[in-house]
């Protein structure tokens, strides 16, 4: 039984939430030791956050907040608050994830908006070597939580998805690239400094794909990425919007990409050229600043590094700086992630001007893609990451996903460069969705353990 809370009317309340009894118990590490936890997820209401094996996973929903429209994280966060405070928590770690823990994607844009935060019945997280189990039941219910032993048998594996057919989302890649063109020209005419463009990717499959298979796949091939589920959009990101740890706020910008090319000599001279280009540099350094600008209020002791690094992925590669700074206003992780969307990474300089020229010419909904994806605790600690590489399965159709990539334009782009580039960033999903050469087994790929 899910207590689903619908849009609230009036401006800024919150919807009435259910009281949660909350209890969290530390798993024995020597029984638990190989606890894989995307292994443990089930095909229906599942939610996951996860990186190089540690993090938490939910199943179930115990309650839900959907929410739309320019005051869905003012909404969200105020129904988060009172959840937190009414709930009965019983808590034997005390950690960051542990106790009362939501999962949230939130829309990029604000209209529509939809967005949605979860309440798992279970939670599974692993931290280093603690492990834990968390549940959740609606007072005054009766805790009907799954029962323990079946959480910790291996589900049935997921089926690979069968004869998956790509074609052009919105627009086709040629009118994409006029489209990063229009966008040169509406720089060069003075009227932004950068926007970052995003195009959609249609994937249809013979058979209702079961999201558990490309999941499983991209956290393997991916490890240095978050992996993420949450209500149908799946994805790894590479970028940590906020993180916010027991007072410490922490954050990983990205913008400034090259393609790698399987040849670690060629790619290591490529990092190095990528290290010096004045166009990405310029494309980093705004995303840099509208980061640093947002956080600013909500922190202290800032530390923005004044050169990025090269953060190599499998397929591309960034630049990269990881800012962090003390928090000094009592937010939370939320709240942070809701002050710092939308970054120049995902939408551009100055915002507004970018926001209304992606509405203008990108002809599509970025739904979750590129808004907020991850977890908060009932302490405020939590990680947001944007939701980038990733696809989003159609709720009606199950066959059907939209997968999304974008890339910064600002006055030196070259519209064919960056359709690679878009196309580049489409590779994690769209591998994850075809069948694996040298993978003989049907079923879901094991994840190393660290
Ligand atoms: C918007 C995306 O990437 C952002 C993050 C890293 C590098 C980016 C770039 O170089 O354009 C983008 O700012 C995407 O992957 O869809």
């Amino acid at each position: 039984m899910t207590e689903s809370s619908a849009i609230p009317t009036d401006e800024f309340a919150a919807p009435d939430v259910p009281r949660l009894v909350v209890r969290t118990t530390e798993l024995d590490p020597d029984v638990h030791a190989g606890l894989d936890l995307l292994q443990t997820l089930p095909a229906e209401e599942a939610t996951a956050w996860v990186r190089r094996g540690e993090g938490l996973v939910g199943h179930g929903e115990a309650a839900r907040l959907d929410v739309a429209g320019p005051d869905r994280f003012a909404i969200a966060v105020r129904w988060w608050d009172k959840l937190a405070e009414s709930a009965a928590v019983r808590d034997e770690i005390g950690e960051p994830g542990t106790g009362l823990v939501g999962f949230g994607s939130f829309a990029f844009a604000d209209d529509p908006g939809h967005s949605a935060l979860v309440v798992p019945r279970v939670v599974l997280g692993r931290r280093g070597d603690r492990r834990w189990l968390t549940t959740i039941s609606v007072e005054p219910a009766l805790p009907t939580v799954p029962s323990l032993p079946s959480l910790f048998g291996t589900p049935p594996p997921p089926e690979r998805p069968q004869g998956v057919v790509f074609a052009d989302g919105a627009l086709t890649g040629a009118q994409w690239a006029s489209a990063v063109a229009d966008a040169v020209r509406r720089i060069d005419a003075g009227d932004l400094d950068k926007v970052v463009l995003a195009r959609d990717l249609l994937a249809v499959a013979e058979k209702p794909v079961d999201f558990r298979w490309p999941l499983a796949r991209i956290a393997r091939d991916y490890p240095a990425c978050w992996t993420y589920a949450v209500r149908g959009l799946i994805g790894a990101t590479p970028e940590m919007l906020v993180r916010l740890e027991n007072g410490l706020v922490t954050s990983r910008v990205l913008a400034g990409t090259i393609r790698r090319t399987n040849d670690d000599a060629r790619d290591l001279a490529l990092a190095a050229s990528l290290a010096r280009s004045s166009k990405d540099l310029e494309e980093h350094e705004y995303a840099v600043r509208s980061v640093a600008d947002s956080l600013a209020p909500h922190c202290t002791s800032m530390n923005v590094p004044e050169s990025p690094f090269v953060l190599h992925l499998p397929n591309v590669m960034h630049l990269a700086t990881d800012l962090a700074g003390v928090l000094a206003d009592g937010s939370s992780a939320l709240e942070l992630a809701a002050a710092l969307h939308p970054s120049a990474a995902v939408c551009g300089t100055p915002t507004p001007v970018a926001l209304s020229l992606i509405a203008e010419l990108e002809h599509m909904d970025r739904g979750r893609y590129a808004g907020p994806v991850g977890w908060v605790d009932a302490a405020g600690n939590g990680e947001w990451g944007i939701a980038l590489r990733c696809a989003q399965v159609d709720s009606e159709d199950p066959r059907r996903l939209r997968l999304y990539a974008g890339c910064g334009i600002v006055a030196d782009s070259v519209p064919e460069s960056e359709l690679a580039e878009a196309q580049a960033k489409l590779v994690p999903v769209r591998d994850a969705l075809t069948p694996d050469p040298n993978d003989t087994s049907a079923s879901a790929p094991a994840l190393d353990q660290p």
